[in-house]
């Protein structure tokens, strides 16, 4: 895989094709999918300004870190989410207790994404039950906050909630998503949502069964 660089246009739908596309037939995920389904969604947090690229940094580097390790010379052990796990765990190439030599570690990184995976659940999931005066600013929040915002120090809480309020109103958010009609964004809405839930709860058991739900 080529290392990033920002790309043109967004679509909802290309959120939807490439998450689609991280599930195997036997359900597991793949990498460079899940990565690729990043980097979409980066694509349009950049769109909005930059006032997110704190934010958009931060992704972008740990989707980087799961690029090299699938250009690495074990990249084969990478190909799914679950083959890193295994690979990872066997070879103690994991810190389970405290940050050390492996804070790059392909199961840290992919915790972190999932962590943020669950926010983009939550706020899309918002996004199709929402009425037209309904805030994002609100709607980003209160996902965050039933996500990701237990993870963070209360300095990155404070800059991400006072981030969400530069978002643009619903009404715009369903425009630039460049899929149609109102009622055309909630339909596709409906077909991502549940894709993202199964993308994020295969990962969510698969790290839970192997304890690995507390990285440091
Ligand atoms: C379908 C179209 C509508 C939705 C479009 C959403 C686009 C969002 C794109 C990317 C989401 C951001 C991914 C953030 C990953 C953050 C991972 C994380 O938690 N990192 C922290 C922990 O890492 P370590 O330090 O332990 O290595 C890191 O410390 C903090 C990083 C900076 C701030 C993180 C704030 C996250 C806010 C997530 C909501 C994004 C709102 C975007 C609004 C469009």
């Amino acid at each position: 895989m080529a290392d990033f660089e920002v790309d043109e246009k967004f679509s909802l739908k290309e959120v939807l094709i490439t998450f689609q596309s991280c599930l195997s037939d036997n359900e597991e995920v793949l990498v460079d999918s899940y990565v690729a389904g990043w980097r979409v969604l980066v694509r349009f947090m950049n769109s909005l300004g930059t006032i997110f690229s704190f934010i958009s940094k931060d992704a972008v580097n740990k989707m980087q870190i799961m690029v090299n390790h699938r250009n690495g010379e074990n990249g084969d052990k990478y190909l799914t989410i679950q083959s890193m796990v295994q690979y990872e765990l066997n070879n103690n190439l994991v810190d389970l207790k405290k940050r050390g030599d492996y804070s790059e570690s392909g199961c840290r990184t992919i915790l972190r994404l999932q962590r943020a995976l669950l926010w983009l659940k939550l706020f899309l999931e918002k996004l199709r039950t929402s009425s037209e005066d309904d805030k994002t600013s609100i709607m980003c929040t209160e996902a965050y906050n039933d996500s990701l915002a237990q993870h963070h120090s209360w300095v990155i809480r404070k800059a991400a909630t006072m981030a969400f309020y530069a978002l643009p109103a619903r009404a715009t958010f369903f425009e630039v998503m460049n899929v149609g009609t109102q009622e055309q964004v909630v339909s596709m809405l409906e077909e991502a949502v549940p894709l993202i839930s199964k993308v994020h709860e295969i990962t969510e058991n698969l790290y839970s069964q192997s304890n690995l739900l507390e990285l440091p």
